[in-house]
């Protein structure tokens, strides 16, 4: 059974909607501050550009989502703040958030064309408060030539430590993060992201987390994390 911030945490990902599709939908549009139009695309599903070993990993963890054990967690190129009824004061309350330039907000890791960029599936396991994620770094994050830019696996890392905090304890900011790259990783391979809770105290979330290649022989990276629950009173400005 899940617990009750990763329920509402995870009610938060589709959309704040009990019961909205996990699926890739082409439903109705969502609308932001603006006017402007944005997809409802769930980009945690199979895509053309997806390569073979990636969908078959896929397939492998959608499986062990059979039993309930694992969830398949969505993933949008959009935040609706409005609908962010968690944080209502740390979003609205700051002066220094220009609302219409909010409302143009896209999530870093979805602003890449198809492939080129970021491909990723996060699989959550709320018994063992962890997660693996699949990614498929594309070759717009090249740094050194022939291998991934630090910074675009310091954000997978972010992205996947941050998932198992927010669904672990509902609304998080990184506070640290620690990177150990061992071997760099070649462009356009796929990697698991393996991440888990090692313990909360108080508003604090530890998470830890390390890289590895799809057969588990070659570790690339290791990292620590801490995240901090927002206090809802407080204001950032
Ligand atoms: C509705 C749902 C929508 C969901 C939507 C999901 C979207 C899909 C997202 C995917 C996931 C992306 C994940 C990316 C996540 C980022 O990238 S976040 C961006 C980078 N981080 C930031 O910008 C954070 C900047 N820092 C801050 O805003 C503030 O320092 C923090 C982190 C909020 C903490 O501030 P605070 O609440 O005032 O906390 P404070 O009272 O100072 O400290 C609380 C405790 O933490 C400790 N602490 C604080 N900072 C540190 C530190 N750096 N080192 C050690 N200890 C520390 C303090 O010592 C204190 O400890 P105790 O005394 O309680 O033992």
């Amino acid at each position: 059974m899940l617990g009750r911030c990763a329920a509402r945490a995870l009610g938060a990902l589709r959309g704040l909607r009990e019961g909205a599709p996990p699926a890739r939908s082409p439903g109705p549009s969502r609308r932001l501050l603006s006017s402007e139009k944005v997809s409802d695309e769930n980009h945690s599903l199979p895509k053309p550009c997806w390569s073979k070993d990636m969908r078959l990993l896929f397939d492998q963890f959608m499986k062990k989502c059979e039993d309930g054990s694992w969830i398949h967690l969505p993933s949008y190129e959009y935040i609706a703040t409005q609908r962010s009824q968690d944080f209502p004061t740390f979003i609205h309350a700051s002066e220094l958030i220009n609302k219409e330039k909010l409302s143009q907000g896209r999530l870093f890791t979805k602003s890449f064309e198809d492939g080129l960029g970021f491909e990723y599936v996060m699989f959550y396991n709320d018994a063992e408060k962890r997660i693996v994620c699949v990614f498929q770094g594309g070759p717009h994050l090249q740094g050194m030539p022939g291998f991934f830019h630090g910074g675009a696996i310091a954000t997978m890392i972010d992205a996947t430590v941050g998932m198992n905090a927010i669904v672990s304890g509902g609304i998080v900011m990184t506070a640290n993060l620690n990177i150990d790259f061992k071997r760099p990783i070649p462009l356009c391979s796929i990697v698991l992201i393996n991440s888990q809770l090692d313990k909360i105290e108080g508003r604090k979330l530890f998470v830890s987390c390390n890289v590895q290649s799809v057969d588990k022989k070659i570790l690339y990276t290791e990292a620590t994390s801490l995240f901090v629950k927002l206090d809802l009173e407080k204001k950032f400005d």
